[in-house]
């Protein structure tokens, strides 16, 4: 634990002084899973942070994955799961279990945390008040002779509309709104939906100020195995140069495409910030170092 005196308290106050001014009214939307979602204490932390961020007069949205949530839960019932492209391949059986685990069990926990130290959170799915339409989503592979192909991964919805007047109406009313990433079609019918692009698209339709996205590393590297070459900042084109040349690969193209998806609606910051860090919403919101990587629309377009 770091021993502070008197002074550097004061000067720790009055250096998060501006930050809290300019974030007043601003709607923060914070996509939360990785690490920050299963150890105990990192998940106090986040409700902590969030409930800070709620008290200087932020209005925050949370958008929850839970992956290895699913996966235990499939396990304990003997049920393979396997995924294409970072998407879960998702039959009848699997979308029940994804289901229940995502707007039961993981929605209902991170409210009663947050509302267990004084916050008002309210949990719904993407299915309240029609928030999220959805079609059935197809991925494109190529086959043995260079051809591409749609395959069918099951239950797996590609957002269409959304319509966001219940969270409008929860962030008036002064709750959180905490959002499970399931929805329906036009048929009423249940589709698993990626938790990054749900809380990239939902930034996008209010108006959000700030996206953040808490993940298991520290942002985006250079060398995606060597945590010092972490990239503070990047401008949408950046991110295009550095998806093409490799750069950014794996699990780490849908956070940025979700990202660049919720800059180019209009939100003016995008954040990937490390989840295994405990406070590391309140580092990143309020002190003037910040971490992470932060993305950007375009050279200059910084703001705080
Ligand atoms: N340029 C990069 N910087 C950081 N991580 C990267 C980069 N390119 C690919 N990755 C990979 O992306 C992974 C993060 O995605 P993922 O495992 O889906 O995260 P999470 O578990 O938080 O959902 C990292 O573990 C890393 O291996
Ligand atoms: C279609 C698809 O893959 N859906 C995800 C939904 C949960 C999620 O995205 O959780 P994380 O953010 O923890 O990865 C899944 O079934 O795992």
């Amino acid at each position: 634990m770091i021993i502070m005196n008197d002074t550097e308290r004061i000067d720790t106050l009055i250096e998060a002084l501006p930050y809290i001014n300019i974030f007043q009214d601003n709607i923060i939307v914070l996509k939360y899973g990785g690490n920050a979602m299963v150890n105990d204490s990192l998940k106090e932390s986040v409700m902590q942070d969030v409930l800070l961020m709620k008290s200087v007069g932020i209005k925050p949205v949370i958008v929850h994955g839970g992956g290895p949530f699913i996966n235990n839960m499939l396990t304990d019932l003997n049920i393979e799961t396997e995924f294409k492209k970072g998407l879960r391949v998702t039959d009848d059986a699997v979308m029940n279990v994804a289901e229940m685990v995502l707007s039961g069990q993981v929605n209902k926990d991170i409210v009663k945390h947050y509302n267990k130290i004084g916050g008002k959170a309210v949990g719904i799915s993407g299915k309240d008040g029609n928030l999220i339409k959805v079609k059935k989503k197809y991925i494109e592979e190529h086959n043995n002779k260079g051809e591409i192909r749609q395959v069918d991964i099951g239950l797996v919805g590609e957002i269409e509309t959304i319509d966001p007047a219940l969270v409008t109406l929860l962030i008036d009313n002064d709750f959180v709104p905490v959002i499970s990433p399931v929805a329906a079609d036009m048929n009423g019918d249940t589709y698993n939906v990626n938790a990054d692009y749900v809380a990239g698209e939902i930034a996008g339709a209010i108006g959000a100020d700030k996206f953040i996205l808490l993940t298991d590393t520290k942002g985006v590297c250079k060398d995606k195995d060597d945590e010092s070459t972490l990239l503070a900042e990047l401008t949408l084109a950046e991110v295009e140069k550095h998806i093409e040349s490799g750069v950014i690969s794996e699990g780490m193209i849908p956070k940025v495409e979700c990202c660049s998806h919720a800059l180019r609606k209009g939100v003016r910051q995008a954040h990937i910030v490390d989840g295994r860090l405990k406070h590391s919403l309140l580092l990143e919101l309020f002190f003037d170092a910040g971490i992470g990587t932060m993305i950007i629309p375009h050279e200059g377009g910084r703001v705080l």
